[in-house]
């Protein structure tokens, strides 16, 4: 193997479980999608990846590109695989989009700022697939239904954004080196590729969650005059009770078209 140290500061855990590896190979959707990786680290997603289908891997760290130029030297060369050194988000900021045409992303998300990736794929209107490995609780969170514990902002979004997601398998800190300190898993989402969400929605869910156990009512008395509540509550038939995480995507959506329209008046 070869002698690197895995940096912090880029969450770099390499996966190194070959039946793990197997398994998110197995779970990649069977259409002829093109791939796009985010921090291919040594490679070793990537070389099962590549074997299947063309693909891009954006790495921010410079030690890793010169291992992974050296050992993808034959696929880099026949245009199978592109090697994209840099910061994912600022290839974001600069493209919107990580790949002209469809595309699928899977990859072992660097834990810092996974959630972050994953609702800039959102945005990016050439992703269909998202199968990507985060932190167990982060993944119980994009996939949280209504009135569960966990449902927040992002399950919300992505009930919105998807025709599909759930959680396909968990993986324990042993499969990688370093082993990190928590537990992971495996995240689906297909998205609807229909839809596009609103800038301004997520904005909207913060302030909705800005105190998640108190009263949806209170909360959303920083966005809006309680008079304006009072109104979308009745015309909406919402219960003046109710919590945060007791109201479904679609009633959320419904509100914040009216909270926008009220502002347009
Ligand atoms: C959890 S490791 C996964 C490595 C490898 N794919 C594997 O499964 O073993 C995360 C990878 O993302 C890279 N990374 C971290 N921050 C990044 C960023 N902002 N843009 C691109 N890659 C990044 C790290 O250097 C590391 O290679």
């Amino acid at each position: 193997m070869e002698k690197v140290k895995a940096k912090k500061q880029y969450g770099q855990n390499f996966l190194k479980d070959t039946t793990i590896l197997d398994k998110i190979i197995q779970s990649m959707p069977t259409k002829n999608n093109y791939i796009v990786e985010i921090g291919p680290g040594l490679g070793d997603l990537t070389k099962n990846l590549v074997k299947y289908k063309d693909m891009t891997a954006y790495e921010v760290d410079t030690d890793l590109i010169r291992i992974l130029e050296s050992k993808f030297a034959i696929e880099i060369e026949e245009g199978r695989l592109k090697l994209i050194h840099t910061d994912v988000l600022e290839a974001w900021d600069k493209q919107k989009t990580l790949h002209d045409g469809r595309y699928d992303l899977i990859a072992n998300l660097p834990y810092y700022i996974a959630t972050n990736i994953i609702l800039r794929a959102f945005e990016d209107s050439a992703c269909e697939n998202i199968i990507v490995m985060v932190q167990k609780e982060v993944a119980e969170k994009f996939t949280a239904r209504v009135k569960e514990k966990e449902y927040s902002s992002l399950g919300i979004i992505t009930e919105l954004i998807s025709i599909d997601s759930r959680i396909l398998f968990d993986v324990p800190p042993e499969s990688f080196d370093p082993p990190p300190k928590i537990m992971s898993s495996i995240l689906f989402i297909k998205k609807d590729m229909d839809k596009v969400l609103d800038k301004d929605f997520n904005k909207f869910l913060k302030a909705c969650f800005v105190q998640p156990r108190k009263k949806l009512s209170k909360n959303l008395t920083s966005v809006l005059s309680k008079e304006a509540i009072s109104e979308i509550y009745k015309e909406l038939n919402i219960d003046d009770n109710v919590r945060p995480h007791e109201v479904s995507s679609s009633l959320y959506s419904q509100m914040h078209t009216r909270v926008k329209d009220g502002r347009n008046k």
